[in-house]
């Protein structure tokens, strides 16, 4: 998977796919709350297993049962087509949850 910068015109496309998660500056950003805290717990373990598998990594705050993840590939700088991928994951992993 490729980590090269996505275009403007890439990004909006991306982000049509991915209506939870809002572009900040070089980022995007999803908050949710899982159903108690151990729940919470259970999507960032989930999400750290995706996060290996990609060789991909989220900054993950964790306050109670309220998760925020954001996501920016930080070797360019910016967002790439793993951002996009990792925000589906997670997508799926607070799916699971829910
Ligand atoms: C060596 C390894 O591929 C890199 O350090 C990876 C690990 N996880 C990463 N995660 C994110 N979000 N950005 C990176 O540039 C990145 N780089």
């Amino acid at each position: 998977m490729s980590r090269a910068r996505l275009t403007e015109d890439e990004i909006t496309t991306g982000l049509a796919a991915l209506p939870d998660w809002t572009r900040e500056g070089d980022s995007i950003t999803r908050t949710a709350e899982a159903a108690s805290f151990p729940a919470a717990i259970r999507v960032v373990d989930a999400v750290a297993e995706t996060a290996e598998q990609l060789d991909h990594h989220p900054d993950i705050d964790i306050r109670w049962r309220t998760l925020r993840f954001v996501l920016f590939t930080h070797s360019a700088g910016g967002l790439t087509s793993l951002d996009l991928t990792l925000a589906a994951r997670i997508d799926e992993a607070l799916r699971a949850e829910s």
